[in-house]
């Protein structure tokens, strides 16, 4: 089976055989999924030749663009050299430490430390079990509570699954686990009411104090959370939700876990999201933008003073693939690439101001309300009616509708719900920028006139 099947024969196998995460399998069957074959810069090109602009970076990862040869040549070398060895029983091998150096030395503050994983659900796993460690060895065994919040993202093994706060994820297989307690997001668009947004980041941010004082500070171990909210729909906490978080955390004995699986490595102007917003995390999650999504790799940034704990004796947790050597040797040529080629400086200096100038403008359109962007990563809310907030009737709709026009002007666009998001290739020029924002209006005319002829509007 290779690329070169015709499509229609490609999409039979595919159905026949192949399970897809995070869809209705049926019903694509019928459709026939859309088969890619290639891709370099931000640019896919599918089995029908369509040639696509990935404002999507994939699933938000492919920091540096598709085609990187360097990356292929740095896996065959070390696939020759040393295709797998574990990092158990007392080993170890060059490429995961210098890429657990090169994070430490990227990573601000004291976090000098990585627990390597395969993704980001197993680094968030990883998290569960190590703050209740923590606390454990510091003789708190009762500080087991992780606080996360409604309508975050964290994966979705069965931990990780639970930290997340997805209600229709949670309706499958009976998540969450005990002892994951959710308060409410800063979502000021969809949940703010006629409150001033920063009023309403303070009074969300208050959820973590309040969610504390209720449990007891002696149950409460950690609280996670995403800098910039991702996949529930690129959600931008008013300016005073961090810094109110942050106050609450130090007040209280708690660990902070800030997710930057998609906030990481430039995405949001800075290297780590954390930096952006302003706060000082224990621990860091991390995968997707380390590789660049080339191989799948992630793991667990840690402070000095939880890795001292963690490690004064055996922590009866770990990975085959834990740091796996192939792995790290292209997420370390994906840094080198990210670093030596000043692409972060190249989101903070232009990427990111130009791609916030031409975003914001889509408030021009009929159908946005809102548009919301840190760095490279970007929502917009698609309204019946620009003076209120008030959503569509029919939820999902107009934003399925857009995503399937995107895909018709050669553009990928996620939606969520009724939220259009993008996160591209933090390598994109202005002229792509250009590119991306006129499919994106073209899209948006279309929605707008589907939309109109269902008498949705
Ligand atoms: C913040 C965050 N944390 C953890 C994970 C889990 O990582 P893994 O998938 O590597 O186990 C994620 C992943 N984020 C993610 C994954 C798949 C789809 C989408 C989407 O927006 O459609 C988003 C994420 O966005």
């Amino acid at each position: 089976i290779t690329n070169h099947l015709p499509t229609a024969e490609l999409q039979a196998l595919d159905a026949a055989h192949h399970m897809h995460p995070f869809t209705a399998n049926a019903e694509l069957a019928d459709k026939g999924a859309r088969v890619i074959t290639r891709a370099s810069g931000i640019t896919l090109t599918d089995s029908e030749g369509n040639e696509i602009l990935d404002a999507m970076a994939g699933l938000w990862c492919v920091n540096i663009g598709y085609g990187r040869d360097e990356l292929a040549d740095v896996a065959a070398r070390q696939m020759r050299e040393l295709p797998y060895y574990n990092t158990f029983f007392m080993t170890t091998h060059a490429p995961v430490i210098a890429l657990a150096a090169k994070i430490a030395e990227l990573a601000p503050g004291d976090l000098n430390h990585v627990f390597f994983a395969g993704s980001g659900s197993e680094a968030n796993d990883t998290n569960i079990r190590m703050v209740r460690h923590y606390w454990a060895e510091k003789g708190k065994p009762t500080k087991s509570v992780i606080i996360s919040r409604n309508n975050a993202y964290h994966g979705s093994s069965v931990g990780s699954g639970s930290l997340g706060g997805m209600s229709g994820m949670h309706a499958q297989g009976g998540l969450p686990i005990p002892d994951i307690h959710h308060i409410e997001q800063p979502h000021w668009w969809a949940e703010g009411g006629d409150m001033d947004p920063e009023e309403f980041g303070l009074l969300r941010a208050q959820e973590l104090e309040k969610a504390i004082l209720e449990l007891g500070e002696e149950r409460v171990a950690a609280f996670i959370a995403e800098p910039v909210q991702g996949a529930g729909g690129v959600i931008v906490p008013p300016a005073s939700y961090w810094p109110e978080i942050q106050r609450i955390c130090d007040k209280y004995e708690i660990l902070l876990i800030a997710d930057e699986v998609i906030c990481g490595f430039g995405r949001t102007g800075n290297w780590f999201g954390c930096q952006t917003m302003g706060i000082r995390p224990d621990i860091m999650t991390i995968a997707k933008g380390l590789s660049s999504g080339y191989a799948p790799i992630g793991g667990s940034v840690v402070s000095d003073d939880v890795a001292a704990v963690i490690g004064a004796g055996e922590f009866n947790h770990g990975y085959t693939y834990s740091g796996h050597p192939v792995a790290a040797a292209v997420a370390l040529e994906n840094l080198r690439i990210l670093e030596e080629e000043g692409i972060v400086d190249h989101v903070r200096d232009v990427a990111a101001p130009y791609l916030k100038e031409k975003w914001e403008a889509l408030t021009d359109h009929p159908l946005v309300g809102e548009a919301k962007i840190v760095g490279m990563m970007g929502s917009i809310a698609l309204v019946p009616n620009k003076d209120s907030r008030a959503p569509f009737a029919e939820a999902g709709t107009a934003g399925f509708i857009c995503r399937e026009r995107c895909f018709a002007n050669n553009l990928v666009m996620r939606h969520v719900g009724d939220r259009m998001i993008i996160s591209p290739p933090l390598v994109i020029t202005p002229a792509e920028i250009d590119m991306l924002i006129s499919r994106a209006r073209k899209a948006l005319d279309e929605c707008y006139a589907e939309l109109q002829k269902r008498d949705l509007l």
